[in-house]
């Protein structure tokens, strides 16, 4: 059962998150750009890419955390039920059972807590001052409390690891026909993805 549970929890959602980075990275060549060169930069052969190693890097924590932001693989909200006795849910009486939930994706892109909440921006989560009124902790991707996300470090150090080895050692381009391969996806909870192609040529040393 828990073996299971890991194995669920913790595929399709570390797989859409890249898959959802890697069509956001070749959309904006500006982004991969800067991504190579860091990766590049770093690393002179790809044994150097470990668990520890990738740490480092912090242009792509940001790519991620903003590919979180952009496509959270979780898009809607996981459900709870109010307590026994009621409580207050930002500032509104709610009676025992309702069930509420955060809609992740909602949050993600209200330009209440966003500048460019559409945007694609990896420079917000490294202090652009463009964004300084981004409020941060709005996206919760791994959900928040006591029964969130217990693979957090885990997803992100696979991310990190995959990605970076990718980008190491593939140009990539993103194929005309998914050019708009995010739009009007739908999410059953998680989303529903039709295929995303992209040219993978080995990089040339
Ligand atoms: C990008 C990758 C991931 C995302 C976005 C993600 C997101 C989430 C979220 C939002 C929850 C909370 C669900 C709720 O509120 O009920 C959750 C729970 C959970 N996740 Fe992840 N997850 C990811 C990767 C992983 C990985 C790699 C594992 C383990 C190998 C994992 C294992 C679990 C488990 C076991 C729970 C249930 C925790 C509990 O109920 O106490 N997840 N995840």
């Amino acid at each position: 059962m828990n073996a299971s549970m890991l194995v669920i929890a913790g595929s399709e959602t570390t797989a859409t998150l890249m898959t959802g980075a890697l069509y956001l990275i070749t959309k904006h060549p500006e982004v991969q750009r800067k991504l190579e060169h860091e990766i590049r930069t770093a690393f002179k052969s790809e044994d150097e890419i470990l668990l520890n190693t990738v740490n480092e890097l912090p242009y792509m924590l940001a790519v991620l955390n903003e590919s979180l932001r952009r496509y959270p693989p979780l898009a809607s909200g996981m459900l709870r039920d109010v307590p026994k006795g009621g409580a207050t849910v930002d500032g509104d009486p709610l009676p025992e059972d309702t069930v509420v939930s955060v809609f992740q994706w909602a949050i993600n892109h209200w330009d209440k807590y966003w500048t460019d909440p559409m945007e694609f921006r990896p420079e917000r989560w490294l202090g652009d001052p463009k964004y300084k009124n981004d409020v941060f902790d709005a996206m919760q991707a791994f959900s928040t409390g006591p029964r969130n996300c217990i693979g957090k470090n885990l997803a992100y150090a696979e991310m990190r690891l995959v990605v970076a080895r990718i980008i190491f050692n593939f140009d990539m381009t993103l194929a005309e026909d998914c050019s708009d391969w995010i739009e009007g996806q739908k999410a059953y909870v998680i989303w529903h993805k039709p295929p995303l192609n992209i040219h993978f040529k080995p990089r040339v040393f």
